[in-house]
């Protein structure tokens, strides 16, 4: 299998190459990498030899390819995906942008919670698999157990996410921002003495300040947090919010029954983990335990972590989790409105599962079918 990488020297790119590297699987592959900047230059190291990089607008080169995986954005898929198949393409794409999510002719890919939706859509001849939105395919991936059995009616998520999902300038400009923070104070802080009160004032000027790092996120992050992410909808909620709903029933394969899921999507001082606190309302009265046997035996990557204290604080954070598959769900008790309500809290790497992972499982569908 011919199979065209475009994207690979990005934030996801990088990330899924990591993976692919780890899982052995170039050697199943003839691996073509694509460039918009350097064309002639060097591919990755990828521990076989691979040909110069080439023009990834090359409409003509993509075509020899038997699947294309792209992780380079939504304008460079608005820029090739349409020409690619006027002239006759009828490869595999495979995308971790959102441009094509919602296209009728696109499934959107998560093989442990969609395995049997996207094998109904390879017989039926779909060529487009695309990566979900990252908070969709997190909590999709702690929850799949519930969605599975079908004993969700809603779910109101309020989101933790981490800069990641706005790009690896923004990650920096995170750090940049906590740096600032710590300088404007370094003195106060030096000195065990000195008033809690003028330190935070003097934060407060410096996040204020014209001269604090706010390139990318257009507003202060770090030591604060900002309950917007991406554009505005008519209706009210952010695109990201939309997504929630959206992307979850396409994924179920249910977009004719759609379970209602909306929430409040906040960015937070997070690397790149996502984390979520949800209230799910279940069709009936389960009891936590069943509960906790159904979200644990989902899947070998949702594990249960119990509504404990010290646990909690060691194993439901962004810190234990970044960088790892694991996705964790706690906080499980049965809420003040009633026994159908559920409280849960999860978190997960958004560059893993959130991008980088769902991509790579598909390609490994299609080298194995
Ligand atoms: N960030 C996220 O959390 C998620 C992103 N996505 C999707 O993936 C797309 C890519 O995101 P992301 O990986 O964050 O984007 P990046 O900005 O990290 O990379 C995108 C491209 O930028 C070019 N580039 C220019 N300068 C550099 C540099 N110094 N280092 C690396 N690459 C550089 C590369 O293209 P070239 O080699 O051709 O020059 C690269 O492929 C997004 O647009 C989005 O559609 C999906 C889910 C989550
Ligand atoms: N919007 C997400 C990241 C992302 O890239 O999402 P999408 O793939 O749906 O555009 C975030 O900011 O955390």
């Amino acid at each position: 299998m011919r199979v065209g990488f475009v994207g690979w020297r990005g934030m996801v790119g990088s990330v899924l190459m990591e993976r692919m590297l780890a899982e052995n699987d170039f050697a199943d592959i003839e691996p073509v990498f694509f460039t918009t900047s350097n064309v002639g230059g060097q591919g990755p190291a990828i521990g076989k030899d691979i040909p110069a990089l080439k023009d990834a607008r090359d409409i003509k080169q993509l075509a020899t390819l038997d699947a294309i995986v792209s992780c380079q954005g939504g304008d460079y898929t608005k820029s090739v995906f349409a020409d690619l198949r006027a002239s006759g393409w009828n490869g595999y794409w495979i995308d971790a942008a959102s441009s094509l999510r919602m296209s009728k002719d696109a499934i959107i890919v998560l093989d442990p919670v969609n395995q049997n939706v996207i094998k109904d859509g390879l017989t039926n001849g779909v060529k487009n698999f695309i990566g979900g939105n990252c908070t969709v395919s997190l909590m999709l991936m702690g929850l799949g157990g519930l969605f599975k059995e079908d004993l969700i009616e809603w779910v109101s998520a309020m989101t933790y996410q981490a800069a990641s999902g706005a790009g690896a300038q923004n990650m920096r400009e995170l750090i940049s921002q906590m740096g600032s923070l710590r300088d404007a104070v370094a003195p106060e802080l030096a000195d065990p003495a000195s008033a809690i009160l003028d330190i935070d004032r003097k934060i407060a000027d410096a996040m204020r300040s014209g001269e604090f790092p706010t390139d990318q996120f257009g507003h202060p992050l770090a030591g604060s947090l900002l309950p917007f992410i991406d554009t505005q909808l008519d209706n009210g909620q952010s695109r990201e919010e939309w997504k929630g709903q959206a992307e979850t029933n396409k994924i179920l394969g249910r977009s004719d029954s759609p379970i209602a899921i909306d929430g409040t999507c906040v960015r937070i001082g997070a690397m790149r983990c996502h984390s979520q606190a949800l209230t799910i309302k279940l069709k009936q009265d389960v009891p936590l335990t069943e509960v906790e046997s159904i979200l644990s035996e989902a899947n070998e990557w949702a594990k249960f972590v119990p509504n404990d204290r010290d646990i909690t604080l060691r194993e439901l954070t962004p810190t234990k989790v970044t960088g790892t598959l694991s996705v964790p769900v706690g906080r499980l008790r049965k809420m003040n409105m009633g026994p159908e309500y559920l409280n849960a809290f999860t978190v997960g790497d958004q560059l893993l599962w959130g991008a980088a992972e769902p991509l790579r499982r598909m390609l490994r569908i299609l080298i194995e079918s």
